[in-house]
């Protein structure tokens, strides 16, 4: 019997596409919300469902603050994924996260600005727990993967999304380091959150390409570096990945976040929007049909 486990990958700057992957077919999926950054990667590898998506779109034309992360979160829901693991190249603002490591991130803080960062708009309003943001079990996971890879590997790693598209000033740099954050990135919200509100478990593999701009021995970081650093650990990374698919337990257990909206949703059904929850069908079929 196949494992009950659907994969979504998505594939940060310098990764757009993974390997191993079997009966492949880019698939184009439309949304409620809008284009997905790019087609979806359906395949498997060996007997576990994996869905890619290249979250900047293959060839990178979409900026950070352009993503349309409601329709990504969307789409790879919609195309049956069970659970989402995030791939993203970070700056590191902390000595021992030196480039090349791997940092799995535990929290978040959100300092993006003007994003859609939610599906429960007025009409159908959603208040989902963001306190332990990330699946602890794929996080484990993802952290074992890598280090079957030879990768090196931080845990429990606090990542600070920044709206971008520029790099951070110095004072900012050492402020987000005061601020407890280990990573920095432009991408990972609002798509954690919306993975939460989507009921898909989600963890997030950071690769450290650069220093940010806070170390006095180190170059303030630049798109070389980043893509310097992708390149020597890009093995590495769909390696980790690889690893990853191929060690899921046969059986998905549940988790409690599979079924997080049961107690979120707080619009009286008499109040709630037919427009909007015609869009909500595959973020919420689940709980929306059962009330
Ligand atoms: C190319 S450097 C900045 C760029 O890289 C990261 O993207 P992703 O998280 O998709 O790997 C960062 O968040 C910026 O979008
Ligand atoms: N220093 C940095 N700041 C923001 N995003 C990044 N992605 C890779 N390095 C980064």
């Amino acid at each position: 019997m196949a494992k009950n486990w659907c994969i979504g990958i998505i594939g940060g700057s310098g990764l757009y596409d993974i390997e191993g992957i079997e009966d492949e077919q880019w698939l184009a999926l439309e949304t409620p919300w809008g284009d997905p950054s790019d087609e979806i990667l359906f395949g498997r590898i060996d007997d576990v469902q994996v869905r890619f998506l290249p979250r900047h779109g293959r060839g990178h034309p979409i900026s950070p603050s352009g993503l349309n992360s409601r329709a990504n979160i969307d789409a790879l829901k919609r195309a049956g994924c069970t659970d989402i693991l995030a791939i993203s190249a970070v700056g590191s603002l902390r000595e021992e996260i030196e480039p090349g490591r791997f940092a799995i991130a535990e929290q978040f803080i959100d300092n993006t600005r003007g994003r859609a960062s939610s599906f429960f708009t007025s009409g159908c309003v959603a208040h989902v727990s963001m306190a332990d943001p990330v699946c602890p079990r794929l996080s484990e996971m993802a952290a074992k993967a890598v280090t079957a890879a030879k990768g090196k590997v931080a845990t429990g790693a606090t990542y600070l999304a920044m709206e971008g598209p520029q790099f951070s000033t110095r004072a900012e740099s050492h402020m987000y380091r005061a601020w407890g954050a280990d990573i920095i990135g432009m991408t990972a919200m609002p798509e954690a959150k919306l993975a939460r509100e989507a009921e898909l478990p989600y963890a997030l593999i950071g690769m450290a390409t650069d220093y940010d701009c806070w170390h006095e021995e180190e170059e303030a970081v630049d798109v070389a570096a980043v893509l310097k650093q992708m390149k020597a650990n890009g093995a590495l990374a769909r390696k980790a990945v690889l690893n990853f698919i191929k060690a899921l337990p046969k059986t998905r257990k549940a988790s409690p976040i599979d079924t997080c909206l049961d107690e979120s949703i707080i619009t009286a059904p008499n109040e709630r929007d037919p427009a909007l929850l015609a869009k909500l069908d595959a973020v919420a079929g689940r709980v929306l049909k059962s009330k």
